[in-house]
């Protein structure tokens, strides 16, 4: 059986700007992800990976081309629909900074299955299994102030992957850790991710993170220069 397409761009360019001062930073890009893949986009800094991973997930739109998330072409959807779309089927981890402060971790983890309809009783019990799950279950009513960075992406991670989205994007989900935190949050994005037959876009310059990845993509100054399968 061939592995469902859960994400697809074809001839994606992004400008900003008008007139004399546009700033052309993507140029024709395509990609295509498949559930249970992970794909890697790694390249120099201002090469343009986030901003493509930003019109991939819909935060941003491009200025031309398409976009399909589950067949869902994303230029046909206003802003609401939109949100829905990415709050029911999209996970983020971010570098640092993924957590509410005022918010407890379970009640961060919480956020996305409320968001999505769940009773709050319900959605803090499934967080706080989430976070037993990524080795946090004593730290469930501390604050994000209160945990170690590597902590913090860990709960960041559970609450991606709490709803069980279709895609997960990950920017940089190791930048700001030390080796080892970078090696156990890397290990779970596999296990929560991958083992569960999602998709998963990694954006990141840690070539060790890329190299876990089924297919790694690089860019360079706003195109992919090669796409292909790891080792
Ligand atoms: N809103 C914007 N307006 C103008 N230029 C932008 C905007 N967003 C990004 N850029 C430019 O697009 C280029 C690519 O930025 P982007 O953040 O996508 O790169 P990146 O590869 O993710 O970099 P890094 O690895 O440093 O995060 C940069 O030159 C940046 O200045």
């Amino acid at each position: 059986m061939t592995a469902s397409t859960v994400l697809r761009a074809e001839g994606v360019s992004r400008e900003f700007g008008s007139g004399d001062a546009v700033t052309k930073v993507l140029h024709d890009c395509d990609i295509e992800v498949l559930a249970g893949q992970t794909v890697a986009i790694v390249g120099k800094s201002g090469s343009g990976k986030s901003t493509f991973a930003n019109c991939l997930s819909g935060l941003d739109r491009p200025t031309s081309g398409r976009i399909t998330l589950l067949g869902q072409d994303l230029a046909e959807l206003d802003e609401t629909s939109m949100a829905r779309l990415r709050a029911e089927n999209i996970g983020f981890v971010l570098q640092k900074d993924n957590l509410v402060p005022t918010l407890n971790l379970a009640e961060n983890v919480a956020a996305p299955l409320i968001m999505s309809g769940m009773r709050l009783s319900e959605a803090l019990e499934r967080a706080r299994e989430a976070l037993e799950e990524v080795g946090l279950g004593h730290r469930a009513g501390s604050w994000p102030g209160q945990v170690s960075g590597g902590e913090a992406q860990r709960a960041a991670v559970a609450r991606a992957c709490v709803n069980e989205p279709a895609i997960v994007f990950a920017d940089e989900p190791t930048g700001a850790l030390d080796e080892e935190n970078g090696l156990r949050v890397q290990e779970l994005l596999r296990v929560k991710v991958k083992e569960r037959g999602a998709a998963c876009v990694i954006i990141t310059h840690d070539l060790d993170l890329a190299s876990g990845a089924d297919v790694v993509a690089t860019m360079s100054a706003g195109t992919f220069v090669m796409a292909g399968r790891v080792g």
